[in-house]
């Protein structure tokens, strides 16, 4: 994939022998890297923030061609652990870096020092969302990502549809912060909470008259947005005259305020979203098929939590990261996480840690902790027969690997398969024996 070029880029420079996981594991965060090796370095190549990894004593006289240039820049020494312990080391990481990370440290740490470095040093950055806001390194949401970064660089109007909690807000800013209109206002409106007589209102704002001598004035959601992104949420729970008041404002981008007399042009990118299927909707005579047409010009479909079960890990991760004090998930927890539906989604599984994290003592989250009820459906099941199998085949192999008491061993004669093989699908399922 190409670079964009209105993302942060992060360069990692790797000793020639280091086999790092990070960059990996930082691009599934959303961050764009470019990896050089210490003696083939590009100069022209580099953004202004980076990671140096420092892998032991030997390794800082390499080094000393590009520490001039560190000082220009902004760099984060990557170092392992008996780096940190060479006095040399250490003066170089006080001279020529910003900070230094533990390679051992977890991806959210590198995640953080490189959001706070990039907020020091890139101001220009500023209005950019944190690029883990949208996690996951599946391929539905590698591809979400890809696709909102390039919703955002046109003007076309987006429609994400999706079930409740599986991120269309969070897509919506996304857009917004990767779009030419980043600088300006991201508003957003439920459409749901708005009662007909006040839609408007609260879209165009009013102006009433004077008032001791002073006009009454009160900007609607349109001009607070004015030059940035609306977002309407919740659109398929609208009345007919709230789409009809919507249609005709987006007919001509042209609005009066309640009680105003002059028509004023809009200068704002439609972003909206319903957790409702609106095809359905316009089949049925709900939702009115023109506005659908005018919203529908630029759509996705925002996937539910179980059909990327894969992100559970590292969203799990990134929820439980800032609690205090720190908590974990034990393979028990992990495993009930891997195999409940989450009709909630993403928003579920988030309250849920949360939850359980509040009432956790021993820092240690076991899946009786979680209470997470039988799976209630809330719609026929969409996933495919590969994730299906993929799904059942974790859940067998967690089962089979608690029943041997996790002798690897026993489990593998128990599965027939070898002892490599089970390792190999252990890693694939991310299941960790204690
Ligand atoms: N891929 C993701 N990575 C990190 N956090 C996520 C992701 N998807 C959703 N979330 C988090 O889940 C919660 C719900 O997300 P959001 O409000 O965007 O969902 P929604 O689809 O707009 O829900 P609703 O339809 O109920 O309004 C938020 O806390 C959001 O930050």
């Amino acid at each position: 994939m190409s670079l964009d070029h209105n993302l942060p880029r992060v360069l990692i420079v790797e000793n020639q022998d280091s086999k790092l996981a990070l960059p990996q594991r930082l691009a599934a965060q959303g961050w764009q890297l470019v990896v050089q090796k210490l003696d083939q370095l590009d100069p022209s190549q580099w953004p202004g923030i980076g990671l140096i990894h420092i892998p032991g004593q030997e390794a800082h006289e390499p080094l000393a061609p590009v520490t001039g240039a560190l000082q220009k820049g902004s760099y984060i020494a990557l170092c392992g652990k008996e780096a940190l312990n060479s006095s040399k080391i250490q003066t170089l990481i006080r001279t020529a870096f910003h900070d230094y990370c533990d390679e051992s440290a977890p991806t959210q740490r590198f995640a953080h020092t490189l959001e706070r470095l990039l907020s020091e040093t890139r101001p220009r950055f500023d209005a950019l969302p944190p690029p883990s806001l949208i996690l996951g390194s599946s391929i539905a949401m590698t591809e979400l990502r890809h696709r909102l970064s390039t919703y955002g660089h046109s003007e076309l109007p987006v429609l994400l549809l999706g079930e409740s909690g599986t991120g269309k807000e969070c897509a919506a800013q996304w857009i917004h912060h990767h779009s030419s209109r980043r600088e300006h206002p991201f508003v957003a409106l439920n459409c749901a909470a708005i009662p007909d007589t006040q839609f408007s209102t609260e879209l165009f704002g009013h102006e009433t008259g004077m008032l001791n001598g002073e006009p009454q004035k009160r900007a609607g959601h349109i001009a607070v947005a004015e030059r940035g992104t609306l977002f309407l949420d919740e659109i398929g729970d609208m009345s007919q005259t709230s789409q009809a008041t919507l249609l005709r404002f987006l007919e001509s981008n042209c609005y009066t305020p309640v009680g105003g007399k002059r028509e004023r042009q809009a200068d704002v990118r439609i972003v909206c979203a319903s957790n409702h299927n609106l095809h359905e909707e316009v089949r049925t005579g709900s939702f009115r098929l023109d506005l659908f047409h005018r919203l529908n010009v630029l759509s996705l479909d925002l996937p539910p939590l179980r059909q990327h079960l894969e992100d559970i890990p590292v969203l799990a991760e990134h929820f439980l990261h800032h609690h205090q004090p720190p908590v974990t998930l034990d393979e028990s927890a992990m495993s009930a996480l891997m195999c409940h539906d989450f009709p909630g989604n993403v928003r579920e599984l988030r309250n849920c840690l949360l939850r359980a994290a509040v009432n956790n003592r021993h820092g240690l989250i076991r899946s009786e902790d979680l209470g997470l009820e039988e799976p209630v459906r809330a719609e026929p099941p969409t996933q495919s027969l590969s994730q299906y199998r993929n799904r059942q085949e974790s859940q067998y192999i967690r089962q089979c690997l608690e029943d041997c008491k996790n002798n690897v061993q026993e489990a593998a004669n128990r599965l027939k398969i070898s002892r490599s093989s089970l390792y190999r699908l252990m890693e694939k399922h991310h299941i960790h024996l204690p």
